[in-house]
């Protein structure tokens, strides 16, 4: 058993966890707890895995019985089943700040990184004349965010080898001072999935169309948490996976949104029969579709696309928009940082998440030695976070089903396992 909280910090506690009920009660969105599948743990990863929408399992149901167990081959049509990457895509798309027509789901977040990159580099290159023939520069590297989730960094490392481009890692801070004539694209990360820093989208991406280059957004860990805005902010390609803050299941598809006016000289550098403009012509050469469509590759994964769409209902619950998500996950987010402060022995954890708003995700980052055994003793005592190597105990807070009781509960455990 843990240690009790010493006399100060049971005061403390009292006082805290009071407010956390007038918080709850006070909450518009506390409703929508009740719409997911949750027990008595207090579940802070749903910036890894987000948790299940109660109505998904009798949706799947629905579509493993009914529309392949019953009407088989007929459903590609009937059920919908071929048009569902971009009639998904529309779905996220009021979420992150897009029309519709411009995303579309399938694929890994990896694979979408990739088409996205090269995409990029070819419009770059296309720019200027392929190479400079056009009196251009040459479009010849590529810089990708140096504190990136690891993915994102091997994806561009292959994309840059396979483009003649050289790839330079730089931090988004840097981004500004390095970019120059020979820049072709640049792969950054909205928010960083280790230390919850929210990055300045609208500023980086003025910066790289400056330059004359083309910016490449992961959306991951915003998507679902906070605006986006991309049309708003004029960027070119981002791409996102969908079991984070969208609730989509394991492993769901990740979707890719390439703009509007891009749509016609996206070159994708994995054409597949599925992005074809005559899918079921069979024809030996490949010739693009329009749209948003350009981005597909093979045949989707029908079950999990199913589910995500599913899982999108629930924001379609009234009341449920991305700015009062927003707002409550910085009022989660800041009573969890002040419940830290009450609670945890001075000196035991660091903040890594940025305290200014402009500047924060959904997360909250702390620095604490021998993170991996604190974390593993929390998800013991039902405090579900999860642990980032080297030393970051990461809590996540999906304000669609985490409260403030949930937030007063988790520090208060930390402190105590901190002992
Ligand atoms: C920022 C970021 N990009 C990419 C990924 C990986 O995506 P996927 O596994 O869908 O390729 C993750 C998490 O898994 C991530 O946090
Ligand atoms: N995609 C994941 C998986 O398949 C297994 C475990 C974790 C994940 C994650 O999403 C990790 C996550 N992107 C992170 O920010 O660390």
């Amino acid at each position: 058993m843990s240690e009790p909280l010493d006399p100060a910090g049971e005061a403390a506690a009292v006082d805290l966890a009071g407010e956390a009920r007038r918080l709850d009660a006070a909450d518009a969105l506390a409703p929508l707890r009740e719409r997911f599948v949750l027990d008595d743990v207090t579940y802070l990863d749903g910036n890894s895995l987000g948790a299940l929408p109660a109505h998904v399992p009798a949706r799947v149901d629905d579509v493993v019985r009914r529309q392949w167990g019953e009407l088989r081959i007929r459903s590609w049509e009937e059920s919908g089943w071929w048009t569902a990457p971009e009639r998904i895509g529309d779905r996220i798309a009021p979420l992150v700040g897009a029309a519709a027509g411009q995303i579309v789901v399938g694929d890994s977040t990896s694979v979408n990184v990739f088409k996205a990159l090269v995409a990029a580099v070819r419009m770059a290159r296309e720019d200027v004349g392929d190479g400079g023939e056009g009196g251009g520069a040459v479009r010849d590297e590529i810089l990708v965010d140096a504190t990136t989730f690891p993915t994102d960094g091997y994806i561009a490392e292959s994309a840059a080898r396979m483009t003649g481009c050289a790839l330079r890692a730089v931090t988004p801070a840097e981004v500004p001072g390095a970019l120059g004539d020979r820049t072709a694209a640049v792969l950054l990360n909205h928010v960083d999935y280790r230390t919850g820093r929210l990055h300045d989208l609208p500023g980086l991406t003025r910066a790289v169309h400056a330059c004359g280059a083309y910016a490449v957004w992961d959306l991951c860990h915003s998507a679902g948490a906070l605006p986006v805005g991309l049309d708003e902010h004029g960027v070119d390609l981002a791409v996102g996976c969908t079991y984070k803050y969208l609730n989509g299941g394991p492993g769901s598809p990740a979707y890719l949104y390439v703009r509007r006016d891009l749509q016609p000289r996206f070159d994708s550098p994995l054409p597949g029969w599925n992005s074809h403009a005559e899918p079921f012509g069979m024809r030996s050469a490949y010739a693009p579709a329009s749209g948003a469509v350009r981005g597909r590759v093979g045949t989707p994964d029908i079950l999990s696309l199913l589910a995500l769409e599913a899982a999108l209902d629930v924001w379609d619950a009234d009341g449920v928009s991305v700015a009062a998500v927003r707002a409550k996950s910085l009022a989660l987010t800041d009573f969890f940082l002040r419940c830290v402060g009450a609670y945890v022995p001075a000196g035991r954890v660091e903040s890594v998440t940025p305290a200014a708003h402009d500047e924060r995700g959904s997360q909250v980052a702390l620095r604490c030695d021998d993170a991996g055994e604190v974390m593993k003793r929390l998800v013991e005592s039902g405090v579900v976070g999860d642990f980032r190597a080297p030393d970051v105990l990461r809590f996540g807070f999906t304000p669609l089903y985490v409260g403030f009781a949930d937030v007063e509960r988790a520090a208060r455990v930390l402190a105590r396992t901190l002992g």
